[in-house]
């Protein structure tokens, strides 16, 4: 293992080292962030046909065919040497996938290897969250494992359109570090302690965004939507703070802003699935048209078992995964949510 101090593009004495795992849609333009700061970029593969394309024509040929990607962006299919001397593993795979693969990739993180997790996603069957799990695997301290989240539609970042995230990490120092890392001139990431908010604010959106998808899909309006990103802000709040989220960040990139930016675009995947739930496709038939991550259909039920643990009424994510579970029709997920007892806003 190396003993490499951990650099930032700042300290003008050698560029940062990051190892993106994966070369998937947000790793790639993630990737490309911290390449564009001045960061030596490695990204790890699965599949040999990618990192050859992004080696050799410097293109991402099954995620970003259409953009060039910096020369200080590299790619292997060797964790090992992806990790080598990285000052920085940046993880964004399936939040399900994360346990065993990281398990097998630990071994070769460096003692002073930075993990920051780019996952919005729960773990089924534990509720855990993804820094939890990195800690859990790895054992390293809460210090050296930090959180980038915020509305992050990966096409848009990495054309460069202006957009901001926040960075989580107890240890303050490591968190501006890693914003030092990634703060380009379309990039503006900011910092906060908060792991607990930016991680939940990011893994309950999913679900609040497939709910918008499914109205869409049923041809339903704006009223309609508003009122479910608004109620869904509230009840991500509520399970958020009882696990000692802070509200403002629920009200911040990771929450608020995170949400509009997934249950507006079109270019969300979980917006997508849901918009296809709700023209009538049922949830196999949704999953064969998907070809790249969507988190919320696998973490909905993870958040709604956190949310009964902690006696936290969630009306949206419990409806969404009724739906997931094909529970209960689109006409009867209305019914559900408009029929609940009246009750004060606040
Ligand atoms: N795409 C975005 O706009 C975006 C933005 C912010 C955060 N995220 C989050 O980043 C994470 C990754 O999403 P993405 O959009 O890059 O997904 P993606 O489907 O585009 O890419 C997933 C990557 O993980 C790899 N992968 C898939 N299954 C795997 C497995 N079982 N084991 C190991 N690797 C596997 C794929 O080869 C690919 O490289 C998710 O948690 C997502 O919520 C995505
Ligand atoms: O495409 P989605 O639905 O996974 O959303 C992508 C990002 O999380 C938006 O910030």
């Amino acid at each position: 293992m190396r003993h490499s101090p951990v650099l930032t593009t700042t300290s003008r004495q050698r560029p940062a080292r990051a190892a993106v795992f994966s070369a998937g849609s947000w790793g790639t333009a993630l990737g490309k962030v911290l390449a564009d700061t001045g960061s030596d970029v490695v990204l790890h593969a699965r599949r040999g046909k990618i990192a050859d394309g992004i080696n050799t024509r410097r293109r991402n040929p099954r995620y970003f065919p259409d953009i060039e990607l910096p020369p200080t962006l590299t790619a292997t299919t060797d964790p090992a040497a992806a990790l080598d001397g990285a000052d920085y593993l940046v993880l964004s795979i399936p939040a399900q996938s994360l346990r065993n693969n990281l398990a097998a990739w630990a071994p070769h993180i460096d003692p002073h290897t930075v993990v920051v997790s780019l996952m919005k996603g729960i773990e089924q069957g534990t509720g855990k969250r993804a820094s939890e799990v990195i800690s859990e695997v790895t054992g390293i301290p809460a210090g050296r494992i930090a959180v980038l989240s915020g509305p992050n539609l990966a096409r848009e970042v990495i054309t460069g359109q202006p957009a901001a995230a926040t960075i989580a990490c107890p240890d303050e120092e490591a968190a501006r570090r890693f914003q030092a890392a990634c703060r380009t001139p379309y990039f503006r990431p900011y910092t906060t302690a908060d792991v607990i908010g930016c991680e939940l604010g990011g893994a309950v959106k999913n679900v609040i965004a497939l709910a918008v998808g499914i109205a869409t899909g049923m041809g339903l309006g704006h009223n309609t939507t508003a009122t479910i990103i608004t109620r869904g802000l509230a009840e991500t709040t509520r399970l958020a703070t009882a696990l000692a989220a802070h509200p403002a960040t629920l009200a911040g990139l990771a929450g608020l802003g995170d949400l509009v930016a997934t249950c507006s675009s079109p270019l969300s995947r979980n917006r997508t699935f849901g918009t296809h739930l709700g023209r009538g496709l049922t949830v196999a038939q949704a999953t064969a048209t998907t070809r790249q991550t969507t988190e919320g259909v696998k973490s909905a039920q993870a958040i709604l078992d956190l949310a009964h643990t902690h006696d936290i009424d969630m009306p949206i994510t419990s409806v969404v995964t009724a739906l997931l579970h094909e529970k209960i029709t689109l006409d009867e997920a209305a019914t559900v949510l408009l029929q609940r007892p009246p009750k004060p806003e606040h």
